[in-house]
């Protein structure tokens, strides 16, 4: 990346100084400390000069981050900034598409997962994935939770668990309860286990959704919009959600809700234009006293 000359997409301003911040320093000399950024827990995930090219679109440059365990790491930045993208490397989604190209390193508890051998089923169960839309299976809210765990052989049910007099059945229902009780959703479907998953309201489905990426036993959950097509009180049961999940699991969330980035989130990464990372903080530290005159001017609404 330049250090010298920048483009700034959101207001278009072509400088060719060094872009200056809040505090009278370059933005190169913000990203060196934000890197050095210390947050309280463990690392989780930790990104270094992550680049991603969909042919010779450079989506993401040079993305470096650390993310902790057991807390809530908000991506937001204005449309078309990488932070989807971002999203999709750690969980390796973006091997899916195949324009993709990507470069760099991203780790989960210091294990390389852009490596050759690595089990993407397993690394997809550990790294679970929420949707901007509810995408329930078109099954019953039972099967939607057990599915997973019975395709990859966690639990074994059905005419061969018969035969072999297993009582994985039992197992099942309770892991069923758990997830939904964990995803806040067993009191309203506890009647109706059997009925099809696409009766439920949006904000019923997204939380049957979360339920289900919980059955697989994830270390992180990974949130693309969860409640963008939600109404505010699906919302709120979403974000308290967040919440609660957050003591047990590592979530990273794509929010374009700046205010919902500022409510549920421990520390925010704010991407612009390019596929930056220009700023790395506590949240209350992104929104209450930016570094980057441009994060700045993003989160007041000057640009966007
Ligand atoms: N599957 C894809 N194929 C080709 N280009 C893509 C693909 N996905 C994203 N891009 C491009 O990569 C860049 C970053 O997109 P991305 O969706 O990651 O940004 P974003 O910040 O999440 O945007 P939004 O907030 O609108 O969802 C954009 O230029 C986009 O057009």
């Amino acid at each position: 990346m330049s250090e010298t000359t920048e483009t700034t997409g959101q207001t278009g301003i072509e400088s060719d100084q060094p872009l200056e911040t809040t505090s009278g320093e370059t933005e190169e000399q913000v990203r060196e400390e934000w890197r050095e950024y210390e947050f309280d827990g463990r690392t989780k995930l930790a990104a270094e000069d992550l680049d991603v090219y969909y042919g010779d679109d450079h989506a993401l440059k040079e993305v470096s981050i650390e993310i902790p365990e057991n807390s809530v790491t908000a991506l937001i930045g204005p449309s078309g900034c990488g932070k989807s993208t971002f999203l999709r490397c750690l969980n390796r989604m973006n091997d899916r598409i195949r324009s993709a190209e990507i470069d760099g390193s991203v780790e989960i508890d210091g294990q390389e997962i852009y490596q050759e051998g690595v089990n993407l089923v397993e690394l997809r169960k550990r790294v679970g994935m929420v949707f901007q839309s509810p995408n329930p299976f078109p099954k019953s809210i039972r099967e939607n939770i057990s599915y997973g765990p019975e395709k990859h052989g966690d639990l074994q049910t059905g005419l061969l668990a018969r035969l072999l007099n297993r009582s994985d059945a039992a197992e099942r229902e309770q892991l069923v309860e758990q997830c939904l009780r964990d995803a806040a959703l067993w009191d309203e479907v506890q009647d109706r286990l059997d009925d099809n998953a696409l009766g439920l309201s949006g904000g019923q489905q997204q939380r049957l959704c979360i339920a289900r990426c919980l059955s697989v036993d994830p270390e992180v959950i990974l949130m693309d919009e969860p409640a963008s097509a939600l109404d505010p009180i699906a919302t709120s049961k979403i974000e308290d959600l967040i919440a609660q999940l957050s003591e047990e699991y590592t979530v990273v969330i794509v929010t374009h809700n700046m205010q919902q980035a500022a409510r549920i989130s421990d520390q925010t990464a704010v991407f612009l234009t390019g596929g930056e990372l220009v700023e790395y903080d506590d949240t209350e530290k992104i929104f209450e006293s930016p570094e980057s005159q441009r994060v700045e001017d993003y989160i007041t609404g000057k640009f966007g």
